[in-house]
Parts: C-alpha cells; structure tokens; sequence
C-alpha cells in the first residue's frame, strides 16, 4: 500500500517520490497518522478503513478552499483515495514550533480575513462533512437561524435521542434556537468549524495554521465559539482578531448557542459527563439567560 500512496503522491506532483522511512504520529484520535520520508521531501498522511474516505475527501476540499482565500496557512492536500482496504489522505508535512505572542496575533488577524473573504450567499456547503466522526449537515440555506437550529442543533438533538440521552424536547429546542437567532443576519463566512486548540499550531518558522477542519459557510462566531470551549486562545488572539474583524453586540449570549453544538456532539461520541452539560447549557438558552 505505501508504494502505492508514493506512486500516487509522484503522479500528482509531478516528482517522483520514494519511501525512505515511515513513522507513526501520534495525537489524532480518529485516524492513524503516518510521517511519509522520502529523498528530500516528506508528507503528512492519514489512514482510516476504506469506508471512510468520503470524510478524507471532505477534508481535502475543505481544505482547498480554505487555501483559495490566501488569507492563513493550511496544510495543501496532495491526494486521497482508496488502497486495499484502506483509504488515504496525504498532505503537505508541516514541522510544528512554539507560539508566539506575535503568531497568535497574526493567527486572529488572518482567521479574520478568512472570515471577510465570501464567497457564498446562503449557509452550508457543497456536501456534508464530518465533526469529529459524526456527520456534518450542510444543506444549503438561506437564513441562519434556520440553518442553525436544523442542522447544527436539531441534527445533534435527534443523535442523543437515539443514544438514550434525556434531553428536553427535540421541537421546542430547536423553536427556541431558531427564535434566538431570529434577528442575527450575519454574512456567510468560510469558517474552519472546529477550531479548539488542537487544531491550531505555528509552524517552526512561526507561521500560524489552522489543520483538521469542518469547514462550511456560516456564522463567524462559531469559530472563535469554539476557541473559548475548551480553555481559550491566548488574548493576542483576540486582540488580532478584533483589530481586523470586531465581533458583534450579543456574541457572548450567542455564544453559549454555538458551543453547545460541540457539547452535544461530544456527549454523540463520548457520552458521559457530556450529557449532563448539555442539558445545563439548554436549560440557560431555554429559561432565555
Ligand atoms: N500536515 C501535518 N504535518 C505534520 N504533522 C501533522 C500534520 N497534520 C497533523 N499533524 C499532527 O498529527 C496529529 C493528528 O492530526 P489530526 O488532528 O489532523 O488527526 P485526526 O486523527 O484527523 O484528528 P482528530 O482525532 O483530532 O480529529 C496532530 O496533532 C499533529 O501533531
């Protein structure tokens, strides 16, 4: 399989690539990452069973069109597919080092950038993706609110039922997110989806990047949501991304809302204590705090 993956990876860059060595990278959770070492060249792949290369190819274009708004550092796909019993994603390999005051900042101003590119009129995207492993809604939609509270929080809602979690009533929870985001008309923004701190870095050259997405078009603040979920960014990041892009009156209300997507879908995965927060972040939204 790996000389096949080399073949493939010479096709499509037009070198002709050859392992050297192979090595296993750790900290993914879903799938196995691999360090590809050739002459002169390495590459970053992912492999999963083969039944999973909707999800590679999902993020190979998500990241695609992350990369078109030259606007922050991805790593570049180079290709995916099916091999054996195995699919692939390869990309570009990126030598991680310690950020800086100044990279975090430079991260905040460039997410910004990402977000003030466009490129779409409605919320969604050209195909579903994942989150985590579940998937990812991504219906076409012309209004937020309506996009939100069906394919964010209504999808999740209808997941935790079918996984025995007692959560409040699937109709009135959505009513009330869609009524709570009534009067937000945002634009829709390119947005990564799933930026806690394990999918941000800078590059040994201090470059920030942003890896793992979920991207589709919508509401800006879903992603810097999600930065304050699990601990928060380090304030230069705000900093930059506030000098560029301000947020919006009502953010910290709204907040709670978009954060508890990434609860629901994590008690989806992992169940456990998830469950419990999840009915505490509804019982606010509900009771209107
Ligand atoms: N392009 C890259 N070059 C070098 N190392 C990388 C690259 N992309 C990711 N990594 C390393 O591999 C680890 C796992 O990557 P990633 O989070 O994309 O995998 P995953 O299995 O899809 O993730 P998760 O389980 O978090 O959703 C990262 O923590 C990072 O250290």
């Amino acid at each position: 399989m790996w000389n096949q993956i080399a073949d493939r990876i010479s096709q499509v860059t037009g070198e002709k690539f050859q392992v050297k060595e192979r090595r296993s990278v750790s900290g993914g959770c879903i799938n196995q990452g691999y360090a590809l070492i050739g002459n002169g060249s390495t590459y970053f792949v992912k492999l999963n069973q083969a039944s999973q290369v909707d999800m590679f190819e999902a993020e190979a274009l998500g990241l695609k069109q992350m990369l078109s708004t030259h606007t922050i550092r991805v790593p570049v796909p180079i290709c995916w597919g099916v091999i054996d019993r195995s699919s692939y994603l390869v990309m570009e390999w990126l030598e991680f080092g310690s950020p800086t005051t100044r990279a975090w900042e430079q991260m905040g101003r460039q997410l910004a950038a990402m977000h003030q590119a466009g490129g779409s009129a409605k919320f969604g995207w050209e195909r579903n993706n994942t989150i985590g492993s579940t998937p990812q809604i991504n219906t076409w939609t012309e209004n937020w609110a309506d996009f939100f509270a069906e394919h964010r929080i209504g999808y999740q809602l209808q997941l935790a039922k079918r996984r025995g979690g007692s959560l409040p009533d699937y109709f009135q929870v959505v009513e009330v997110v869609r009524e709570h985001l009534a009067d937000r008309t945002p634009k829709p923004s390119l947005v990564h989806g799933d930026l806690w701190s394990g999918n941000a870095a800078v590059t040994s050259a201090g470059e920030p990047v942003i890896l793992d997405p979920a991207t589709y078009y919508g509401d800006r603040e879903v992603d810097i949501a999600m930065t304050e979920l699990f601990g928060g960014f380090p304030a230069a990041f705000y900093r930059g991304y506030n000098e560029v892009f301000p947020l919006e009156e009502g953010y910290q209300q709204r907040k709670t809302l978009y954060n508890l997507y990434h609860i629901l879908n994590h008690f989806n995965l992992f169940g456990g204590g998830y469950g419990s927060q999840a009915n505490r972040m509804l019982q606010q939204i509900l009771s209107g705090k």
